[in-house]
């Protein structure tokens, strides 16, 4: 059953503008994440999709059919929750039954059904356990079989990993998306954990301050992102951003930078020709930037700088590198295939070049090579 949202605002006590115009889709059968930082009103459009908060104005259909108006019981959604919400005194197979049992179905019905679902969730073992003796992650499993056992047409996932230690984190997250696939369970995925949104969804959709910044896959979001803040908000280090110049010399367009000049790709060129921008925000990813060859390749572009801090993160060392050029300084990220035996005050040249870097309009933080295509 595919989710669309239509124009949909939230305005709490006529003041507190939560979620402002979204427009969002959900096909069938997919998994959508919500992801942004704290208030950015992910939760909101969780609890209207539920049903739990009204729309204030705006229209939310799950397939043709229009449910802003229904209240949560009449909406076949099944909600998994960050605490879990189990009894803890029950079982783990009286915590799955509890919805059938609700519903008055024949006992012959709740045990085949149950049975299926500890099946799937490989939970047959501990079927008899009091829930509150198991883990976070078994009990998330648990919560998981709950929702799933009443055939809902849509899932929403709130916060689902936040109570796990790490390894529980990664276990949980890949059968989640398993389940979710063999399944074919539409489903929403409430996060402010960006690895959690890009390994468990088809689509992720970055929100802050109630505004919509960007949809599109991981993939997209990574390679092209819409402004700076999606930029910063994907990718990990996050993507240095840099205040930069263009400047047209004959035919060919450079970026002016601090330290360096680099001459733009015919395509980048072609693709700024409706720019009047001269001020930009260069966006460079660490792992784009590499330690400078003896003789640069044409097209690349040197940083001369001095090491201020080195992070080693086993196969590769984060650099934070200090380029001071024609009176202006900037600090630049760098992820370096390591270790490397560069430290703390060293010089070092690093090099990147044109294939991989983002423009913004310094002004509005518009991705300029993106925004006119689309
Ligand atoms: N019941 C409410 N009454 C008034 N304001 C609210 C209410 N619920 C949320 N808000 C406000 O709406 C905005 C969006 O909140 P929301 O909880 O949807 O964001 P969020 O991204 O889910 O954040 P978090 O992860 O912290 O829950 C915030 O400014 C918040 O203070």
């Amino acid at each position: 059953m595919s989710i669309f949202l239509n124009g949909v605002s939230k305005t709490y006590g006529g003041e507190v503008v939560a979620v402002r115009e979204l427009d969002l889709k959900c096909p069938t059968g997919q998994m959508l994440a919500l992801l942004g930082p704290s208030g950015c009103g992910k939760s909101t459009t969780l609890k209207m999709i539920a049903g739990i908060e009204e729309v204030t104005t705006g229209e939310i259909w799950f397939g043709d059919r229009p449910v802003s108006a229904l209240p949560p019981g009449a909406r076949n959604i099944a909600m998994v929750f960050e605490d879990y919400a189990l009894y803890a005194h029950l079982s783990v197979f009286e915590n799955i039954a509890f919805p059938l049992r609700l519903r008055h179905l024949p006992k012959r019905v709740i045990e085949e059904r149950v049975e299926g679902m500890l099946d799937l969730l490989r939970l047959g073992d501990i079927r008899d356990e009091k829930v509150r003796k198991l883990s976070g992650g078994a009990q998330q499993r648990v919560a998981i079989g709950r929702a799933l056992v009443r055939d809902p047409d849509v899932i929403l996932f709130d916060e689902p990993l936040s109570h796990l230690d790490a390894d529980q984190k990664v276990q949980l997250r890949t059968e989640i998306k398993r389940l979710q696939q063999t399944q074919g369970l539409t489903s929403i995925l409430v996060t402010h954990d960006q690895t959690e949104a890009i390994a468990m969804s088809d689509a992720i959709a970055v929100m802050d301050h109630g505004v919509l910044q960007q949809v599109g896959s991981p993939q997209e979001l990574y390679e092209t992102p819409a402004n700076t803040f999606v930029a910063t908000f994907i990718g990990e280090p996050p993507m240095n951003l840099l205040p930069a110049r263009l400047a047209r010399k004959s035919d060919v367009l450079f970026l002016e930078g601090t330290g360096f000049t680099l001459p733009l790709s015919a395509q980048k060129g072609a693709a700024l020709t409706a720019t009047n921008t001269t001020d930009v925000i260069m966006g460079l990813r660490p792992e784009h930037i590499a330690l400078a060859p003896e003789t640069p390749l044409e097209h690349q572009a040197v940083m001369r700088g001095e090491v201020f801090f080195r992070e080693h993160r086993g196969d590769t060392d984060v650099l934070l590198v200090d380029i001071a050029a024609d009176g202006t300084t900037a600090r630049v990220s760098a992820d370096i295939a390591g270790p490397t035996a560069l430290r703390e005050g060293a010089s070092v040249a690093l090099a990147f070049d044109d294939r991989r870097l983002s423009l913004f309009d310094a002004e509005t933080g518009t991705n300029l090579l993106t925004a006119r295509a689309a």
